[in-house]
């Protein structure tokens, strides 16, 4: 009897260290392993990492790194102690998929130039909707990309938006100094909001605004989350809220065709969506403009806001920055007699647009981006001598020559374009965590700041977003003074960088 329990205790014990092996390598058996035999006679193989637990791959590794200890770059970094350089790429399994990080600049600059292979692939994308410019591809992509990118992203559309927007700052600006203490980030966002209303669809602010703003917040949420469509998960609350946006820009849509068809109404973005034609003279479905409508607010809403806030709270923190930025705009407004600062005043701004770039880069909202690679991809590097990465290695006496043949991307494997770690690499960027505008008195190293995704898919809203920052930071320089309540707040990273206060600040006019 005693023997016998001896035996099961000891095949118990030698289970459970043998199931934790096999659950600990699973994905790597899975998915790694099949790739591993068939590339062994090409010389080439896998970037080196690991994959994890089987449905969850490394997720708990990221999540320890970014949400628990609170250092996300620390996720990268142990991945380099452990398994080097990697040419910047190691294998993972995130977010549900076996995937490829890709975080040197020389390999997520060819990722992004190689857009016919590795093709955006965002989770959730429903959300935004099918036909929204994140998720359509080809001539669908390049049609919708230049009507957006020429009413938000050239000059003589950014000249006309700058005189919108203006005023809307002035007055939430004022408004903040008659509270006193407020929460910076929901109140940037409120004014950031207002904006876009106005320019996308002509919403005037009010109830109505107020209630798409937590319908577009439900979205947002959603965007981030596991796609539980079951009453109770965030996805789910998002898909209602998808549903009651669309219904709004319905109706707008049918009052707008009633008032001559977006021709001589607003000239907002509905408006012009509702005019672009194809070859054949086409025009998008009102699917086509409602999605396109909420694809828009989604990219460009909270990622100002966002921005915004954190210019308000690294200027709190970096005085010496502040009574420079401070010193331009004051003089750039000497001569304004009351008007609005123009497009073309910013354009001569140096050290504001400085204070714009230093901001984005250290607040890194877009951290990770996504792609999927359409074919099987080898990656020999950018340094064309392989005979210097070949190496020697002396073992039992045996010379043993490594032969350095490059990486695969498997084919429907996705890339993970580390872009926070491009930004806060020390080989990148001297001092990384320094909020240094002087910085960019000469430009980043080739390929190393890529806040705004790159190749055809770059944001085509990266000159409004800089647009509304620096003029923000323009009235914000010029009349106010204030100071973080929580300087030593800790920052969360999940699913955005922000101070787990929302920055509350004390404001009041200088
Ligand atoms: C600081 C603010 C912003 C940041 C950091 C940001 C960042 C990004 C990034 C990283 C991408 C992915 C690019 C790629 O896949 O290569 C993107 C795409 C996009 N962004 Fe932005 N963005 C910002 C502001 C805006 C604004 C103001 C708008 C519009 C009003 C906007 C609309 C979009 C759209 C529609 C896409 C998809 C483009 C496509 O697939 O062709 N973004 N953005």
């Amino acid at each position: 009897m005693e023997t016998s329990m001896g035996v099961w205790l000891a095949l118990l014990l030698g289970l459970f260290p043998a199931l934790g092996w096999l659950l600990w390598w699973w994905n790597d058996l899975w998915y790694a392993l099949p790739l591993k035999f068939r590339y062994s006679s090409t010389g080439t193989r896998l970037p080196p990492g690991h994959l994890g637990f089987p449905f969850l791959g490394e997720m708990i590794t990221f999540l320890w790194y970014f949400k628990f200890l609170r250092r996300p770059d620390e996720f990268i970094n142990s991945k380099r102690r452990k398994y080097g350089d990697g040419e910047g790429m190691y294998r993972t399994h995130l977010f549900g998929s076996p995937s490829i990080i890709a975080c040197f600049p020389s390999i997520t600059k060819y990722i992004y130039r190689s857009g016919d292979v590795f093709i955006v692939k965002w989770p959730n994308v429903d959300l935004m909707g099918k036909t929204s410019l994140g998720a359509v591809h080809g001539k669908a992509h390049a049609r919708i990309r230049s009507y957006v990118t020429n009413a938000i992203n050239r000059p003589d559309s950014l000249r006309r938006i700058a005189v919108h927007v203006q005023p809307r700052m002035v007055a939430a600006l004022q408004s903040w100094a008659h509270k006193g203490q407020l929460k910076g980030y929901s109140e940037v966002k409120k004014v950031t909001f207002e904006n876009i209303g106005k320019l996308f669809v002509n919403f005037e602010p009010g109830p109505g605004l107020e209630s798409m703003d937590k319908l577009f917040n439900g979205l947002l949420k959603g965007i981030r989350a596991q796609p539980f469509n079951v009453p109770g998960f965030a996805y789910h609350h998002a898909i209602q809220c998808r549903k009651k946006l669309e219904a709004i820009f319905r109706v707008e849509l049918e009052k707008k065709k009633k008032n001559g068809n977006g021709v001589e109404t607003t000239n907002d973005l509905m408006d012009g969506l509702m005019q672009i034609e194809d070859d054949e003279g086409k025009k998008l479905s009102d699917q086509e403009i409602v999605e396109n409508i909420i694809g828009l607010v989604v990219g460009g809403y909270d990622s100002t806001a966002l921005s915004s806030t954190w210019a308000l709270y690294f200027l709190a923190k970096f005085p010496n920055v502040l009574e420079k930025l401070r010193e331009e705009n004051m003089a750039a407004c000497k001569n304004k007699k009351g008007e609005f600062i123009t497009s073309e005043d910013l354009s001569r701004m140096k050290y504001t647009a400085n204070v714009v770039e230093e901001t984005i880069r250290m607040a890194n909202i877009a951290a990770i981006n996504f792609r999927l690679a359409t074919r099987e991809v080898e990656y020999k590097g950018t340094n064309l001598d392989y005979n210097s990465r070949n190496v020697i290695e002396i073992k039992s006496d045996i010379i043993w020559v490594h032969i350095y043949a490059g990486y695969k991307i498997p084919k429907d494997w996705k890339v993970i374009l580390w872009i926070r770690y491009l930004h806060t690499n020390p080989e990148n960027f001297d001092d990384p965590m320094c909020f240094n505008p002087d910085r960019w008195n000469k430009p980043a190293k080739p390929g190393t700041f890529q806040v705004f995704g790159g190749g055809s898919r770059i944001c085509p809203g990266n000159m409004l977003a800089r647009l509304q920052i620096a003029l923000f930071l323009h009235h914000l320089s010029v009349g106010y003074k204030w100071e973080l309540v929580n300087p030593d707040a800790g920052i969360i990273y999940l699913s955005h960088p922000i101070p787990v206060d929302g920055v509350e600040i004390k404001f009041s006019k200088i």
